[in-house]
């Protein structure tokens, strides 16, 4: 079966609240509806119910079955002022600002995650990367022993004309700026670990660089070989590439001309890119050139799941993160409960 319909049969089989906050949207409404039909999540809208009504309405889409949520008579509005309260007091956020926040649909979509009343949410399609970021970071925090969100895409290979075939990760393109090396060890590390969870694989990492093995040299080339390093040290039965350009990383008679003792020998599933500006332009042309579909950005190291949006995404690639969120809140709650917010 294809990585992407085993995620959406996964997400079937066990289907979790997952909240979605961008209802005016009409991809984001014709996405929760077919996550409705096709049994993947039970969905919760959040924002001003009036306003999701009509938007519905113009885009011809049933809201049967899914549950609106509007901050401004939801009984769970003064829970969530509270909570909210608590979180940002230290940082100077009086009572009446964190009312105000509350009645944001991004805010209380985290903060319904936050206090288990939804099991992840999904935002993206309308608000920023760094807006879904920040929001999460602050309301769910970070996982116990994580020191770094980051993200990753899953990128689905399934055209005839595609010579390598079913999902790969790429990591990271839509979070982290400018990582350090050490920074881009924690990536590594997170993304290997999705890649066992999403595509039911051993990772097999590639580092890349426009370097493969010392061919060339640069500060740029040092930091993801000491950034690989790193991983050997902490994780040393991953198989891992370090410097190895694309080419090898993913075609194996290329590795074996360039790189003859590669672990990975040209197999990669997990695409590790040394900084942001690499990694979103990398995942933007395999997806709009390459004709890859594009799953993502999804987020690592967060208490709950919490994923993103790429603003230029289609109802179908909402889908595919319900199902995806769905899938990791499952995960959550087999390890006895999502981890508790700090
Ligand atoms: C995500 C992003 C907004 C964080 O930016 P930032 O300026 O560091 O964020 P803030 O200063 O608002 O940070 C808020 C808090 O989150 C923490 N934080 C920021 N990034 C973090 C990360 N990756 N992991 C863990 N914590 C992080 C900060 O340390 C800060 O903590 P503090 O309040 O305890 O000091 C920023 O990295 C960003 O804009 N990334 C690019 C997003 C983007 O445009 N992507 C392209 C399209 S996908
Ligand atoms: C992931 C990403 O690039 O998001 P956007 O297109 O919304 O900036």
């Amino acid at each position: 079966m294809k990585a992407l319909n085993r995620i959406l049969d996964r997400a079937h089989q066990a289907p979790k609240r997952i909240v979605l906050c961008e209802g005016e949207d009409g991809r984001v409404l014709q996405a929760a509806e077919r996550a409705t039909r096709q049994g993947i999540a039970a969905i919760l809208l959040v924002g001003a119910r009036a306003r999701i009504e009509t938007a519905a309405a113009e885009h011809g889409v049933d809201l049967a079955g899914i549950e609106l949520v509007d901050p401004a008579d939801s009984p769970l509005t003064p829970e969530l002022t509270r909570v909210l309260h608590g979180l940002r007091e230290k940082k100077g956020m009086t009572r009446e600002q964190a009312e105000q926040e509350v009645g944001k649909p991004l805010c209380f979509a985290n903060l319904l995650v936050r206090q288990g009343h939804a099991d992840g949410s999904v935002a993206g399609a309308v608000h920023t990367t760094a807006e879904v970021v920040r929001s999460a970071i602050q309301l769910l925090g970070l996982e116990p022993g994580c020191k770094l969100v980051s993200s990753f895409f899953l990128m689905m290979l399934c055209q005839p004309f595609h010579s390598l075939k079913g999902g790969l990760i790429f990591s990271d393109c839509g979070l982290v700026i400018d990582p350090d090396a050490e920074q881009l060890s924690h990536i590594a590390m997170a993304a290997a670990d999705s890649a066992r969870a999403l595509l039911d694989e051993a990772p097999r990492v590639a580092m890349l660089s426009f370097s493969t093995h010392g061919s060339a040299r640069h500060a740029a080339v040092d930091k993801v070989v000491e950034a690989a390093h790193r991983v050997k040290a902490q994780r040393p039965g991953l198989a891992i590439d370090e410097d190895v350009q694309l080419d090898a990383a993913i075609v194996a008679e290329i590795a074996e001309r360039k790189l003859p003792d590669s672990r990975v020998k040209g197999n990669a599933n997990v695409l590790i890119f040394p900084d942001l500006e690499a990694g979103n332009i990398g995942y933007k042309l395999a997806e709009r050139i390459g004709g890859a579909e594009a799953i993502g950005p999804l987020l690592q190291g967060l208490t709950r799941p919490a994923n993103d949006l790429s603003r230029g995404c289609s109802a179908g690639d909402i889908v595919n993160v319900i199902a995806v969120t769905t899938v990791q809140a499952q995960a959550a709650a087999a390890r006895g409960g999502a981890a508790p917010c700090r």
